[in-house]
């Protein structure tokens, strides 16, 4: 199918703060936080808002089993919300059509009971509360800097293994979550599908997120001649995990559009098609690829 012809809108990044052990709490306050990015009185309302990485639960292997909901999500099949068995889901859903806006739902640690795996997941809803995609991180966040950070989500977590984006009546939009920003070829495949914004709830910490967190966002974004964005948990020192906080939205030109500092807040950017045209009318990167000289890796998939 092709892409929807680009408009623009607005996007807002929730950097969601007092994620604790409770889950019923964490899912009331996003719900507060997503009703409170739609109360923007003398602004333009957004017409896409994004939750952080792993919003319902502490961030940790040792968490994702207790947390993990069964979605039961088919791909291109109809989903049934009223029957769905996760009370994320219901929340995002609800709170999308309450709100009127297309909803990215951070993520959620997951558990397919038909592999019994755990995947940490993405799910995207539009205006009317339907579950239209998701996407289970493709590359699980396990580094080891000694004396600075070890980390190891495939101690639980099984790694997706699709790619994913989906069409609003505004924009292509493809999907990644935190450490899939590292691999440039995920972005540039879907770029090369037409997605005009690329967005990545995430989690970066104290040890990479000064070194990586915008730089991966600007070079993602330079590399594809598109928009791409981050949106973090706030940090929370007394958390097990320090998030780097520092949500925030690059433009195809590798601008910062908008940047949150590192506690809990909601920022808002205007995506513009025109910026995207002139980046790639000006510099023609997209149209002077030399497959001759290296092999088109985005062909076949
Ligand atoms: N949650 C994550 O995937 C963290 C990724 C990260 O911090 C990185 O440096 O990459």
């Amino acid at each position: 199918m092709s892409a929807p012809t680009f408009k623009s809108f607005t996007l807002a990044l929730i950097q969601l703060g007092h994620i604790g052990p409770e889950k019923a709490a964490n899912l009331r306050h996003a719900r507060q936080m997503i009703l409170k990015a739609m109360a923007r009185e003398k602004e333009r309302k957004p017409n896409v808002i994004v939750l952080p990485e792993c919003f319902n639960s502490p961030y940790g292997h040792v968490h994702f089993p207790v947390y993990a909901e069964n979605i039961n999500y088919t791909p291109g099949e109809p989903y049934d919300i009223s029957k769905s068995p996760s009370e994320s889901v219901k929340m995002l859903s609800s709170v999308a059509k309450e709100a009127g806006a297309w909803l990215i739902g951070g993520s959620i640690p997951e558990r397919d009971e038909t592999d019994n795996n755990i995947y940490n997941t993405c799910t995207v809803y539009n205006p009317k509360g339907d579950l239209v995609a998701t996407h289970r991180k493709v590359h699980l966040f396990d580094i080891d800097i000694p004396g600075k950070i070890t980390f190891k989500e495939s101690e639980t977590l099984t790694g997706g293994n699709t790619m994913n984006y989906f069409d609003t009546e505004f924009a292509r939009i493809g999907l990644g979550i935190c450490y899939d920003i590292r691999f440039p070829e995920l972005a540039m495949v879907l770029a090369r599908k037409d997605c005009h914004v690329l967005i990545y709830p995430g989690a970066f910490n104290m040890t990479t997120g000064p070194l990586h967190w915008e730089l991966l966002a600007r070079a993602r974004a330079v590399d594809n001649q598109v928009y791409v964005s981050t949106c973090s948990p706030a940090r929370d020192l007394n958390a097990g995990y320090h998030a780097w906080g520092h949500s925030m939205v690059t433009d195809p030109l590798g601008k910062i559009v908008t940047e949150a500092a590192e506690g809990e807040e909601i920022v808002f950017a205007d995506i513009d098609p025109k910026i995207f045209q002139d980046a790639r009318a000006g510099i023609p990167v997209t149209t002077q690829r030399r497959f001759d000289v290296y092999p088109d890796v985005s062909k076949g998939v």
